[in-house]
């Protein structure tokens, strides 16, 4: 495949769920052949297919193909001194040893690479800051509201919403060469066609995501059931639903609440109520039976449990900063023992 000089070059590291639908959207600015991505147990698929999108929003049966390769070693061997604008990471984020961060560090280019963390959590951009304090790397942190799931390899479902929220990590302190490639990486996803809102902070916008992520995920990996399926679990037989909050929606409200308090004592005030309110809304205004979260697709699939970055973070900061959390502790040792029973089962 022959690359285009003047267009961005991209690297996908993680080419799963969301790695799948944003090789299939930058596709659309830029050539496929500018598109790398690394891919473990879906690379036969991916290499003789490419990966193929169903999307609620842009369509049934969309395909792309960029470049398919193994690892960071040997796509840096094939790029020689091509450099890569970005390297998107979409992996689950999980503490591995080595760590993603020093997985990716052979292709990056300092001054001109920008990292794309494109992640849930909490403190998951820490790794990256630490072990490129000394090189000049953008790191973007990104929030997707994009629910996708790989359904089969590299073929993926991708459901009702996308919207990606971009900012730089820090929010502050970093070169302006640093806040150009949040706003050029912005800039690059509308003109695919993607929606994608710029932040001077957007660590608020991890902490609104958090409310979703660190109550629903758990939940519904623990239960094994979509959202909406979990909330009308806790209706009783007879009970009406309109209206009225049964006991297992507001077991989520309350599990939201607790965030929200670690949140507003980390200075996010605006994560409150009224986000809370919105935040439950996506879910009761969806049809039956809503969606499932990423961790209960691995909790099904028996893999490891993004369980610290989404829920261990933040219990461990409320812990800091002194802010009672008794239902968030509970569901996260719940989530933890839960992921531990699968490397003792299989
Ligand atoms: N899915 C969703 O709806 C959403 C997910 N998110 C977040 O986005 C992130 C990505 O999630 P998602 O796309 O669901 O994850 P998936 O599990 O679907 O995909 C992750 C991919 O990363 C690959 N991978 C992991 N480690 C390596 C490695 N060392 N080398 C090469 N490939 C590797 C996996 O390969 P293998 O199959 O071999 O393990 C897999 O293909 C997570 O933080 C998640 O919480 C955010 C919003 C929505
Ligand atoms: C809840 C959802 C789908 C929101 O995009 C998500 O972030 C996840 O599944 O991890």
């Amino acid at each position: 495949m022959t690359q285009d000089n003047s267009a961005p070059r991209v690297l996908i590291f993680g080419a799963g769920s969301l790695g799948a639908v944003y090789a299939w959207v930058l596709s659309r600015a830029v050539p496929e052949s500018n598109i790398t991505a690394i891919c473990r147990s879906n690379y036969d698929a991916a290499s003789q297919n490419g990966f193929i999108l169903h999307s609620t929003i842009w369509g049934n049966d969309l395909s792309v193909r960029p470049r398919i390769v193994r690892s960071v070693s040997e796509t840096v061997a094939q790029s020689q001194s091509q450099p890569f604008d970005y390297i998107l990471v979409a992996t689950k984020a999980l503490p591995t040893t080595p760590s993603t961060a020093e997985l990716i560090r052979p292709a990056i280019t300092p001054g001109r690479t920008a990292v794309v963390l494109v992640q849930n959590g909490i403190g998951i951009e820490e790794e990256f800051a630490r072990l490129y304090a000394d090189d000049d790397v953008p790191i973007l942190s990104t929030v997707a509201y994009l629910p996708a799931t790989q359904i089969a390899p590299a073929v993926v479902r991708h459901d009702v919403v996308e919207h990606l929220h971009v900012g730089t990590y820090p929010a502050t302190g970093v070169p302006e060469t640093h806040k150009r490639a949040a706003q050029a990486f912005v800039d690059l996803l509308t003109t695919a066609g993607a929606t994608a809102t710029l932040h001077d902070d957007v660590q608020a916008q991890r902490w609104g995501k958090l409310l979703i992520n660190g109550s629903w995920n758990p939940i519904c990996a623990l239960t094994r059931l979509k959202d909406k399926q979990f909330s009308e679990s806790g209706r009783s037989p007879g009970e009406g639903y309109e209206g009225q909050e049964n006991e297992a929606l507001q077991f989520v409200r309350d599990v939201m609440h607790e965030i929200a308090s670690i949140a507003q004592a980390c200075g996010h005030k605006d994560i409150n109520k009224d986000l809370i309110d919105f935040q439950l809304g996506r879910m009761t205004k969806r049809g039956f039976p809503g969606i499932q979260p990423s961790m209960m697709a691995d909790a099904l699939e028996m893999r490891t449990l993004e369980v610290d970055a989404i829920v261990g973070n933040a219990v461990r900061i409320a812990k800091e900063k002194n802010v009672p959390v008794p239902l968030l502790r509970a569901v996260y040792l719940l989530a933890q023992g839960l992921s531990a029973s699968f490397s003792l089962t299989k």
